[in-house]
């Protein structure tokens, strides 16, 4: 339960961390930051590319294996004399000169994770071991992306770091969620035994532009549904809750535990929590009374897309988490970080960039 303190951020390694790669001395690593993006062309990984790119002084390396990622999202970039894009899968070992690793590798949506489990375990475990053995070859610092999922179907509500969780080792999200704390453990094992700069951050659920369309989780799926007027699929029971994070938001946390001092793992997530059964329900009938303003926010934002979309409720899929809310707080004083983005503001985004590629403009 709650309270097991070793679980807190900012474990001290009695090891130095290794040698910096000569590389980082030459002329040329004076100016220049060299960052690698595993998992980079995915949703969360293309938007913090954007952000690392907007820093003159970075070059940005992106390994991915195109399994839920596109190249599509990083158009912009292709060609830039400071960007490299390579197709590699992070279960084979990669020889790279870096400075900073930012290990996103490993497909977020639930059906695309479950489809081929035994590929998520080895994407989380070898994976993560790699790009280990990649940081401890070159001296670089290492941030994991790692999940909410950790917890579990929690029994501490707001979840806080400290708690170990409440997780089905043998279950279908075991891949997933087993495999997330599994790479934690070798991210520790390696700062503890090989002094390696570590940084973990424990992401909840985030939404934005450039999601799959198809993707699955709940807010793509309730955004495409609502503009091809299909019904709104409430998974059963509808009362389990979730808090939704803009991908803005999201990378100026991750790039903030990177540069900051502390290992983590660090919560990042917006703390506005809702049943799924209100998120869909805000379409049919907006109450504006009775909900969160975060609620409200996307009762009136989704009312905007489709105000008479229908709601059908559907079978769920085992060990769905009943509740989920990040306790922000380490966040907020280690970090200096808070969410900032509003639902009714990040969903128009959203709506946008799936009318435009589903190719269904908005009615008059
Ligand atoms: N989006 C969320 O709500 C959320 C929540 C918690 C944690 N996370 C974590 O954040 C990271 C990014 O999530 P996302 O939402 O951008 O997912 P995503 O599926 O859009 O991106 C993942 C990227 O990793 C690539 N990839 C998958 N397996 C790979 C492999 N073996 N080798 C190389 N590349 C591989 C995919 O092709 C894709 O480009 C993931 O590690 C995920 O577990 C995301
Ligand atoms: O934040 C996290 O840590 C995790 O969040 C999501 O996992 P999940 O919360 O299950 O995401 P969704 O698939 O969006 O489901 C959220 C809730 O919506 C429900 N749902 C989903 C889809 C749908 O059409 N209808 C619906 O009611 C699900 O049953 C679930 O209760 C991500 O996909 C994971 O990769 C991530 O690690």
């Amino acid at each position: 339960m709650a309270n097991q303190v070793s679980n807190g951020s900012n474990h001290v390694s009695t090891k130095p961390p290794p040698e910096p790669s000569p590389l980082r001395k030459a002329k040329f690593f004076q100016a220049n930051m060299r960052i690698l993006v595993t998992g980079g062309a995915g949703f969360i990984g293309s938007h913090l590319v954007d952000k690392l790119m907007q820093n003159e002084k970075n070059e940005v390396i992106v390994v991915d294996n195109y399994f839920t990622g596109s190249k599509d999202n990083l158009k912009q970039w292709i060609g830039h004399p400071r960007f490299e894009l390579i197709r590699h899968d992070v279960t084979e070992p990669l020889l790279v000169e870096v400075d900073q690793i930012y290990h996103l590798a490993c497909p977020a949506s639930p059906i695309f994770y479950k489809y081929n489990p035994v590929k998520t375990i080895k994407t989380n475990v070898i994976g993560t071991l790699n790009m280990l053995g990649l940081a401890k070859r070159v001296g670089a610092r290492i941030l994991l992306t790692s999940t909410s999922e950790v917890y579990g179907d929690p029994l501490v509500h707001p979840q806080t770091e400290d708690y170990w969780g409440n997780v089905n080792p043998i279950g279908v999200r075991s891949c997933y969620d087993e495999g997330k704390r599994v790479a934690e453990t070798l991210m520790f094992d390696y700062h503890r035994q090989h002094g390696i700069e570590i940084r973990i951050a424990r992401i909840f659920n985030t939404y934005g532009p450039r999601m799959n369309i198809d993707d699955g989780r709940v807010v793509s799926n309730f955004i495409a549904q609502a503009i091809r007027d299909e019904p709104l699929t409430v998974q059963l029971p509808g009362t389990q809750t979730r808090s939704f994070c803009y991908v803005s938001d999201m990378v100026d946390g991750l790039i903030r535990l990177m540069e900051g001092n502390n290992t983590g793992p660090i919560n990042i997530g917006n703390p506005g929590e809702f049943t799924m059964t209100e998120l869909a329900e805000t379409v049919k009938e907006p109450d504006l009374g009775i909900f969160s303003t975060n609620l409200t926010d996307m009762k009136v934002v989704l009312q905007m897309i489709n105000p008479n979309v229908k709601i059908i409720t559907v079978d769920n899929t085992p060990d769905d988490p009943r509740q989920r809310k990040p306790n922000i707080t380490k966040a907020n004083e280690l970090l200096g970080w808070e969410p900032k983005i509003k639902l009714r503001d990040g969903i128009p985004l959203m709506e946008e960039d799936f009318r435009k590629r589903l190719e269904i403009p908005r009615k008059k």
